[in-house]
């Protein structure tokens, strides 16, 4: 479990991360969402203890990250697979890992196993590592420990279709056998196949935390009529709250019988009708982080 109480981090006069509060509960998958420059790496280097926090506290499993007796055997982190030295092999580098973190040799081969690279990647110098290459051994070395905790920056980043398969089923594996996994992203596509429950971080504050079960809920519903201009008049006439979805698509903050029950009353002939799901809660995301991006996405 990871417990971040009213975390607040200045630079100078800037405030990076604003009062943050959210848990990260065992078992679970806790995706940490935001724009580029919303404070995800300054929260998580909070967490291990690599800045120090203005105000405010973060522990895991109870306790600050610098009072952990061995911090490599309860969390693992992967904050930079770029951090890696670049001269060294991966084998290297996990050997290395498994005498830092006080655990047998024969730990290393398990680990290549665990994250599918090859006797012979193993064996090239982390500088020709792909960036996919780079985090599969981060990842590794995180897990070196068999830790109970694992917060990762950005682990999806340069993984393929397939990368980020195999990094959901292993992170769902590693939950479901108790862990507490956190890792943030700024592509809510990435996240929302692997986390059970999501924290949206925007300009430095929360801006909305649950389960994706709930925020989806909160998606509302997608319906689409011949008549788009009737279709929003009735829905804005029931005083529902409606929002553009694409050219001609209307997202309406109500449940499908609700909406289905307007247009069939207006007499609007509907031609599409669902869940918004995954596309409403990017639309959400994007609502929710809107001041924070630089391309200045419309709300
Ligand atoms: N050492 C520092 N000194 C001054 N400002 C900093 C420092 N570290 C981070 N910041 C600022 O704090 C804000 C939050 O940065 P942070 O790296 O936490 O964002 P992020 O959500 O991880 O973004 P990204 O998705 O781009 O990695 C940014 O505006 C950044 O410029």
């Amino acid at each position: 479990m990871i417990t971040i109480d009213a975390l607040t981090k200045r630079y100078g006069g800037y405030t990076a991360v604003d009062h943050v509060t959210f848990t990260a509960r065992s078992g679970r998958v806790t995706g940490f969402l935001g724009p580029n420059g919303a404070g995800k790496s300054t929260t998580m280097r909070a967490m291990v203890g690599l800045t120090d926090p203005t105000s405010g506290t973060a522990t895991v499993l109870g306790r600050r990250f610098a009072d952990l007796p061995n911090p490599g055997r309860e969390v693992g982190v992967l904050l930079d697979a770029s951090a890696q030295h670049a001269g060294r092999t991966g084998r290297e580098i996990l050997t290395l890992a498994t005498r830092i973190v006080g655990v047998p040799r024969t730990r290393v081969d398990e680990l290549l196993d665990m994250v599918s690279l090859t006797d012979e990647e193993a064996g090239r110098r982390v500088r020709n590592y792909s960036l996919g290459m780079r985090q599969r051994l981060g990842i590794a070395t995180a897990l070196v420990g068999a830790p109970e905790v694992l917060i990762l920056d950005e682990p999806a980043n340069g993984l393929d279709p397939a990368g980020i398969r195999w990094m959901r089923d292993l992170l769902r594996r590693f939950a479901d056998d108790g862990g507490t996994v956190l890792l943030s992203s700024h592509l809510l596509h990435e996240i929302e196949v692997i986390a059970d429950d999501l924290v949206v971080i925007g300009n430095g504050t929360i801006v909305a935390q649950g389960t994706k079960d709930e925020l989806l809920a909160t998606a509302g519903t997608l319906v689409r009529a011949e008549d788009p201009a009737a279709l929003r008049a009735a829905l804005s006439a029931a005083g529902l709250t409606i929002h553009a979805s694409g050219s001609d698509a209307v997202r309406a903050e109500a449940d499908l019988a609700t909406v289905g029950r307007v247009a069939f009353g207006a007499g609007v002939a509907v031609t599409e009708l669902r869940a918004a799901d995954g596309a409403g809660l990017e639309e959400i995301f994007l609502e929710l982080t809107a001041q924070t991006q630089r391309e200045g996405v419309a709300a």
